[in-house]
C-alpha cells in the first residue's frame, strides 16, 4: 500500500476518519476535502436507512435492505459496521483496499464504533478527527436547516449527541466547526501534516541515500 507523495517520496496510504455528533458538519467538510485535496478518495458506506431527498445511490451511500446488509457482513465484505440511530451502516472493504493499493488516501465519515474497529485493524494507518459543533443550539439549528429529517428523527439525533460526544477523547485531533472555512483549513492542515509523517514515508531512506550519493560525488 504505497503512494507517491507530491515530492516523489513513496509513502503508505492513510485512512482519514471524520466523526461527530449528527449535524456537526462531517459531510460538508468531507465534500470540501474531496473537491480540494488530490489523492483522497471517499469511502461510500452501505446503509439500511432510507434515502434522503437529494441523496444519490453510490455517491452518498449504497442503500440496501437488512437482508443484503447482513449478507455483506457475513461474507466479510465490510471492513467495519455498526448500528446507528436504529439503522445499520458499514464500510465496503474492496473499494478501500483498492484505493489504498492504488496509492490513494481514503476518507471516512463514520461513527465512533466504526473508528474503533478501523483502529483495531490498522492503528498506524488511521488518522482520526472529531468534529465539534460550537454549541448545542448551533447543532440543533443545523439539523433543522439541513431540512432532510423529520422532527422525530432530529429529536432522536439530538438525544444521541451526548453519547456521541463522550467519545471525543479517543480521537487524534479535535476541530470545532464554527466557521466552515476555518474548520476546513484545520482539517486540511491535519491531512497535509499526516501525509508528511516520517514513519509513513517508506521511500525516505532511499531518497536520502540518493541525496548522499549525489553529495559524495
Ligand atoms: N460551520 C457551519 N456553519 C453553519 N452551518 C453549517 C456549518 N457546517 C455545516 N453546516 C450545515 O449544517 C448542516 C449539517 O451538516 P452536515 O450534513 O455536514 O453534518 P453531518 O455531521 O454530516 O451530519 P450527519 O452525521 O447527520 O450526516 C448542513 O445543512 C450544513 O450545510
Ligand atoms: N460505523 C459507521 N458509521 C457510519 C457509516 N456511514 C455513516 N456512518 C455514521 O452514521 C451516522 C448517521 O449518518 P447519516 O448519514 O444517517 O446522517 C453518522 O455519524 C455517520 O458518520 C459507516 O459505514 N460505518
Amino acid at each position: 500500500m504505497t503512494a507517491q507523495g507530491f515530492d516523489g517520496v513513496e509513502r503508505r496510504g492513510l485512512m482519514f476518519v471524520l466523526s461527530s455528533p449528527s449535524g456537526a458538519g462531517k459531510t460538508t467538510l468531507s465534500r470540501m476535502l474531496i473537491d480540494r485535496m488530490p489523492g483522497l478518495k471517499m469511502s461510500v458506506s452501505a446503509t439500511t436507512r432510507p434515502k434522503r431527498p437529494g441523496e444519490v445511490e453510490g455517491r452518498d451511500y449504497f442503500f440496501v435492505d437488512k437482508t443484503k446488509f447482513e449478507a455483506m457482513a457475513k461474507q466479510g465484505e465490510l471492513l467495519e459496521w455498526a448500528t446507528v440511530f436504529d439503522n445499520r451502516y458499514g464500510t465496503p472493504r474492496a473499494p478501500v483496499e483498492a484505493a489504498l493499493a492504488a496509492g490513494e488516501d481514503v476518507l471516512f465519515d463514520i461513527d465512533w464504533q466504526g473508528t474503533q474497529q478501523l483502529r483495531e485493524k490498522a492503528r498506524a494507518d488511521v488518522v482520526s478527527v472529531f468534529i465539534l459543533p460550537p454549541s448545542a443550539a448551533d447543532l440543533e439549528k443545523r439539523l433543522h436547516t439541513r431540512a432532510q429529517d423529520s422532527e422525530e428523527v432530529i429529536r432522536g439525533r439530538m438525544n444521541r449527541a451526548t453519547h456521541e460526544l463522550s467519545h471525543w477523547a479517543e480521537y487524534d485531533y479535535i476541530v470545532v466547526n464554527q466557521n466552515v472555512d476555518d474548520a476546513f483549513a484545520e482539517v486540511q492542515s491535519i491531512l497535509k501534516a499526516e501525509r508528511l509523517k516520517r514513519e509513513r514515508r517508506t521511500g525516505l531512506t532511499e531518497f536520502v541515500r540518493r541525496l548522499q550519493r549525489q553529495l559524495e560525488k
